[in-house]
């Protein structure tokens, strides 16, 4: 079996949406693919009126497919502080033409205000490593671990764009989808994420390559690209205007400097990936000014280096679960 389904960015590449079916007859709502986090959570009829700001809701009462799993709870907490919370019911789930039937859809009750201001984003599909889903007394499998047996090959892929749709790909890797080899690197799942270390970084496409082991986690969840200070330091010396600026709440630079550079970071065996540095200019600091927020930023406040979607959307990327690795290509 296998799936594929389109993903689209949100404005600034902040967050990328894909169309989910859940329930008999079919609800379609719009989540986040997080590879950062394992819950299945969303919007639900369950929320007070307060906490709903345009989402779609899942009814798990008007789907006759649905049945509560009694005394199951869930809530998690997100890297940004957000949090979310309620009760789990089984029901059949469908991404692009992949169906799970026994799906633990876990309905909110509660959600933090940054949740309810994101009126696109309908709830979170997490593609970690089941063994940090937050369901009690009993964590329950993420909808790829449900999947999986099923699967040609016990893999999913993401393809996300700057700007543009991207793809995620269920069971089977699309030759079409990247240019020249996939480079496979292994993954230490033990703390629930894709963990995988990288040999190192060059700046610019002069460059030298600087061999330094960088222990990182990646996470279709997280927007920015966080890496180590040392890193950061040698990728914002090479740009004229750039400024480490903490009441902008890091690394900021003109817009329109013409000296951001790419940043190349290793896979495996010569292997590099290359962020454009287009890719680096996040956001406008604020209306007036013509500064741009970094799309790098420190993981000092993290404690591990996380590859978000501006890496991410460099490369194809394969999470094969069935042999806890992951590969890496240009496209
Ligand atoms: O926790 C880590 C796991 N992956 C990262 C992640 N963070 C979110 C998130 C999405 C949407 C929101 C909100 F809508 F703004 F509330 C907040 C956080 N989704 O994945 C961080």
């Amino acid at each position: 079996d296998r799936g594929s389904v389109q993903n689209l960015p949100k404005s600034y590449d902040v967050e990328y949406l894909m169309p989910v079916s859940l329930g008999t007859p079919a609800q379609q709502l719009n989540l986040d693919l997080d590879t950062g986090s394992s819950d299945f959570w969303v919007f639900s009829t369950l929320l007070k009126e307060s906490m709903i700001n345009g989402q779609t809701l899942y009814d798990p009462n008007t789907s006759t497919t649905s049945d509560k799993m009694e005394g199951y709870t869930w809530k998690i907490t997100y890297g940004d502080e957000s949090y979310s919370s309620g009760d789990v019911y089984i029901d059949t789930v469908t991404i692009g033409d992949l169906t799970v039937s026994t799906q633990a859809v876990e309905a909110a009750k509660v959600v933090s205000e940054e949740f309810t201001a994101d009126s696109d984003n309908d709830g979170l599909v997490g593609l970690g490593f089941g063994i940090i889903n937050t369901v009690q007394p009993y964590k329950q499998k993420t909808f790829f671990e449900k999947a999986m047996p099923g699967l040609d090959s016990p893999v999913f892929t993401a393809d996300l764009k700057a700007g543009a749709p991207g793809r995620y790909n269920f069971g089977y890797i699309d030759d079409d989808a990247y240019l020249g080899n996939i480079t496979y690197v292994p993954v230490d799942s033990s703390d629930g994420f894709w963990r995988w270390v990288s040999p190192g970084f060059q700046v610019g496409s002069t460059g030298s390559f600087n061999s330094t082991r960088i222990h990182g986690i990646a996470d279709t969840g997280t927007t920015l690209l966080l890496l180590p200070d040392g890193v950061c330091e040698a990728f914002y010396s090479q740009i004229a205007s750039a400024e480490y600026e903490p009441s902008q709440g890091g690394y900021t630079f003109e817009c329109d400097d013409s000296t951001v550079p790419d940043f190349y970071f290793g896979t495996d065996n010569g292997q590099m990936i290359r962020i454009p540095g287009s890719y680096m200019s996040y956001s406008k600091t604020d209306t007036s000014s013509q500064r741009c927020f970094g799309g790098m930023q420190s993981d000092s406040g993290v404690g591990f280096t996380i590859w978000g979607d501006v890496a991410l959307k460099a490369a194809f990327v394969v999470f094969d679960q069935g042999n806890e690795q992951l590969g890496w290509a240009e496209k």
